[in-house]
Formats: structure tokens, C-alpha cells, sequence
């Protein structure tokens, strides 16, 4: 079996986070879900949420499905890098995305959220398709809907083709010729402790000289920019007239009328380059001429990540076969 469907940027503007219909239940409720390759919980916004909690998201009601069962006892809980988090009870159900069904993928209803996904009425909850072992559901914890499904799967793959301020593809057991360009590049996944953890071969800061040094990070769909070391981040931005790390805005940014330079990263031989417009990732209050950059210092993350900054100047396809790689293509 395969599957197909969109990832859809939510905002207009600015690629922050990209959503994709899901189908939960009998008869299907559609919710729109940020698939994250950073996290593995499958989780909701359902009817066991506080109203106050509810603003403009859609919800998962469990008790109007006639193929959803109580997972009895189990609950979860989750806290993101960006301090956002969620908490719950556990049902199971019928998941379809994109034509591939998945039978009993253990659904985590959320009965609380914390304000930052309340404001955020585009995101109805999460598809985590990180490993297995991030799953944060007690006292059994659960499989994604990538493992769930992975068996029954052409191949056991899924790949990730975002765009730029349009609509992409996530495909799941197949990898599709027509979204890409010469060969695709594999190298091997890390997935301890549960993350596509990769090394990227080195970068490059405009058309300068490109710097083979290895940088181990993660690829994450649910991650809207790039967090990578000091010593990268500085030597980007010393090209950047006006550019400061400042605290008060939480990283580097610059004037929006600076000139930018791209940005090349490598994955083995093959080389990526974000166009100096991706590179500016918004101005810091709407219409401010003060621009935040789509380059981070992971400082103060821990890891390096490789976010959808990165993923949409390429064709990602995700392998979780024996063992995992991870592959990139032009496109
Ligand atoms: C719990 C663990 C098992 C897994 C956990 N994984 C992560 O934290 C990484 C994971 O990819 C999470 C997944 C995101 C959580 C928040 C909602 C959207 C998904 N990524 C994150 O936690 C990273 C946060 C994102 O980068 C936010 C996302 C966002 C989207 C819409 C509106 C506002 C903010 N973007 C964001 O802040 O964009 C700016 C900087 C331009 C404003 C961890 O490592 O702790």
C-alpha cells in the first residue's frame, strides 16, 4: 500500500508550520495536523479539551466514532523544544492519510494544551513520525502511524517534499521520480535516542569556500528553521551588514533591507543551497524593518536541527528500513 497527501503551509507569509488532513474514526472526522519528524505522538485537540482551550481548531470526539476503544489506564504528556506542550488520555482508532488506512494507531486525545497551541487555530494537533521510542504514552508506549503502517507499505518509506509558501506532498511507501532531480544522496540515520539523526558533510556561506567539517544533527519536518553551531552561524552572519544576536528578540537579526548571502549545506557529495530570500525568515513584529534570520545558533537548543528551512530546497526521503538512511535530492 501507499499513500499521498498535502502539506500545507499555514500561514501565507512565512512557511512556520505545515498541516495535512488526517482522517480519525467511523463515520471519519478530518483534522489538520502538523507532521513532525521531531516527535512521536500522534496527538489531538478532541472533545475532552476545556472550550477555553478550543480557539478555531478542529476536534477529535472519540465517543462519536464507532471504531474508537479506550486505551484504559494510559495517558501521556509532552513538552517541545519551544516550550509548547500537551497532556492526555489514549484511544485507539482507524487513521487514514492520504488513501493509506491505518487499523487500532493509538490516538492521544489531548484534555489539556498550553496557550501557545490554543492561539495557533491551524494546528489541530500532531503526527509524530520520529522513532518509536520518543513515544511519550505510559505505562505502555505506543507505535507511530510510520510504524503502523510501515509492513503493509510498498517499501518502508516516507518522504517529505515541502515548498516555499506552497502546498508539498508527504508520500508514505513509495518514492516518486517525478518529485526529483538526479540522483538521491543516502547516508546513514542515527535513531538513538529517536530522532533522523544525520551527518550533514560541511556548508558553505554565499559563494564562499565550502567548509568540509561533519554536522551531526536532526531532520525535522516540525521544525520551521535551521539551529546549527556558533562557529557556522557567526560565519554566516559576519556577511550580514547589521546583523546582532540579540537577546530580546531570541537570536540574529538584521535589517530587511541588509543583502543576504545563501546558505549551502552538504550531505555527502551533493550540496544544497537556500536562496538568500529563504534566509530572511520574517520581520520581528508585522511591518518592522527588523528582519529574523532562518539561520540559529543551536546553542541553546542541544542539537543541531536541520528544519523545514532546510527540507524545502530538497526531496527528503525518509528510510526506516534495516538499518534507517535518510536520503536527499534536488528537485
Ligand atoms: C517530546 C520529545 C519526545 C520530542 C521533542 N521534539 C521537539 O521539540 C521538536 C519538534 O519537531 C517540535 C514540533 C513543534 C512543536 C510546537 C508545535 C509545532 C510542532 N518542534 C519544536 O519544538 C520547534 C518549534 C518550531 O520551530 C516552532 C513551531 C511553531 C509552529 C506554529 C506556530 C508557532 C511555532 N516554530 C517557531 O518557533 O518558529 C519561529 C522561530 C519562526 C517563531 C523534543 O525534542 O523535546
Amino acid at each position: 500500500s501507499t499513500g499521498s497527501a498535502a502539506a500545507v503551509p499555514i500561514n501565507a507569509e512565512f512557511d512556520i508550520a505545515y498541516v495535512t488532513p488526517v482522517t480519525l474514526g467511523t463515520p471519519p472526522q478530518t483534522l489538520q495536523l502538523d507532521f513532525d519528524s521531531g516527535s512521536s505522538d500522534l496527538w489531538v485537540f478532541s472533545s475532552h479539551l476545556p472550550t477555553s482551550q478550543i480557539r478555531g481548531q478542529e476536534i477529535y470526539a472519540p465517543n462519536k466514532s464507532s471504531t474508537a476503544k479506550l486505551l484504559d489506564g494510559h495517558s501521556w504528556s509532552i513538552t517541545y523544544g519551544d516550550g509548547s506542550g500537551s497532556r492526555g488520555n489514549v484511544y485507539t482508532d482507524n487513521v487514514t492519510v492520504g488513501g493509506l488506512m491505518v487499523e487500532r494507531q493509538a490516538i492521544e486525545c489531548a484534555q489539556q494544551v498550553s496557550s501557545s497551541f490554543t492561539s495557533e487555530a491551524h494546528i489541530d494537533g500532531l503526527v509524530g513520525l520520529g522513532f518509536s521510542t520518543l513515544n511519550t504514552v505510559s505505562p505502555k508506549s505506543q507505535l507511530t502511524f510510520f510504524d503502523n503502517a510501515k509492513g503493509a507499505l510498498d517499501s518502508p518509506v516516507f518522504t517529505a517534499d515541502l515548498k516555499h509558501k506552497q502546498a508539498g506532498t508527504y508520500d508514505f511507501g513509495f518514492i516518486d521520480k517525478a518529485k526529483y532531480t538526479g540522483e538521491i544522496t543516502y547516508v546513514p540515520v542515527n535513531n538513538d535516542p529517536g530522532y533522523w539523526t544525520f551527518s550533514s558533510s560541511g556548508y558553505a556561506v554565499g559563494s564562499g569556500n565550502f567548509s568540509a567539517s561533519p554536522i551531526s544533527g536532526i531532520a525535522d519536518t516540525g521544525t520551521s528553521l535551521i539551529y546549527l553551531p556558533t562557529a557556522v552561524v557567526t560565519a554566516y552572519y559576519r556577511q550580514v551588514q547589521g546583523a546582532t544576536n540579540s537577546r530580546s528578540y531570541g537570536g540574529y537579526v538584521f535589517p530587511c533591507s541588509a543583502t543576504l548571502p545563501s546558505f549551502t549545506f552538504g550531505v555527502g557529495e551533493a550540496r544544497f543551497t537556500i536562496p538568500p530570500a529563504y534566509m530572511s525568515y520574517a520581520a520581528v513584529t508585522p511591518g518592522s524593518s527588523t528582519c529574523f534570520g532562518g539561520l540559529q545558533s543551536s546553542n541553546g537548543v542541544g542539537i543541531n536541527i536541520w528544519g523545514d528551512l532546510a527540507l524545502k530546497v530538497a526531496f527528503v526521503v525518509f528510510n526506516g528500513g534495516t538499518p534507517p538512511t535518510i536520503g536527499w535530492a534536488a528537485k
